[in-house]
């Protein structure tokens, strides 16, 4: 499998290295146990969570981890924003108002209204991009927005919590969108936690890593 002019696909049934050939369905054979919630993560949809939330002490744990992302000259280009308690009242309503402009009626905004209600909690995510930054470009910066969201997500799975990323056409209305961001923010979605209700009913279907590992080879010399 070629990969443009100057990589290759590492072979699916190879080695990298020296080390041991993961196939998709065998992520952990041979591999250090620390890797474990990062091998495993997987999505839970709001209509799969329960009680328990988390508590304040595994939210700043899932902050920390989320904190550790990548993240050019530490520009923290995000923030969590906690939905919970009484909160999770006031974004149904602003889902349901959303719905109804959207054009959805009346089944439309109770079902998105029970969207915000169903989970324990909700995260909405809000980047905080400076598009005019001397040193570190736009995409960089969301670079890291994205490396927090799966770290956060990976945390809240190895400490045994379910949650989904999740947005939308919701983060675009203009109500929500104020509702959850400062000037200059951008609302990139939520993430709905809560304990897992069920297991994944069967491996999840990930690409072979050998699709995403290429030995990069520098172009001829005319
Ligand atoms: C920023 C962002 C927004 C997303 N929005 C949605 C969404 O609105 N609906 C959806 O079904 N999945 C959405 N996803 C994808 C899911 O969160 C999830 O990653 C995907 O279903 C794959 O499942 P997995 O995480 O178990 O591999 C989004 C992911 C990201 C990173």
């Amino acid at each position: 499998m070629l990969a443009g002019s100057t990589g290759k696909h590492i072979a699916s049934a190879g080695r990298l290295g020296s080390g041991p050939a993961l196939g998709p369905q065998e992520p952990m054979q041979a591999t250090p146990t620390s890797l474990a919630a990062l091998l495993t993560r997987y999505s839970v949809g709001p209509k799969h969570l329960v009680e328990p939330g988390p508590s304040d002490t595994q939210l700043a744990l899932m902050a920390q981890a989320a904190l550790r992302a990548p993240d050019h000259a530490e520009l923290v280009p995000y923030r969590f924003k906690l939905v919970r308690g009484a909160a999770k009242q006031g974004m149904a309503a602003l889902f349901a108002d959303a719905a109804r402009a959207a054009g959805k009626g009346e089944e439309g905004a109770a079902l998105d209204a029970e969207r915000a209600l169903k989970p324990p909690m909700t995260v909405a995510v809000v980047a905080r991009i400076d598009p005019g930054h001397p040193q570190v470009p736009a995409h960089e910066q969301w670079a890291a927005v994205g490396g927090a969201i799966g770290s956060f997500l990976t945390a809240a799975h190895a400490l045994g919590f379910g949650g989904k990323m999740l947005s939308g056409a919701k983060v675009r209305n203009p109500a929500i969108a104020a509702a959850f961001c400062e000037p200059g923010e951008t609302l990139l979605g939520w993430i709905a936690l809560g304990t897992p209700a069920r297991q994944p009913a069967g491996p999840a279907r990930k690409p072979d890593p050998g699709q995403v590992l290429i030995d990069w080879h520098p172009p001829c010399k005319p």
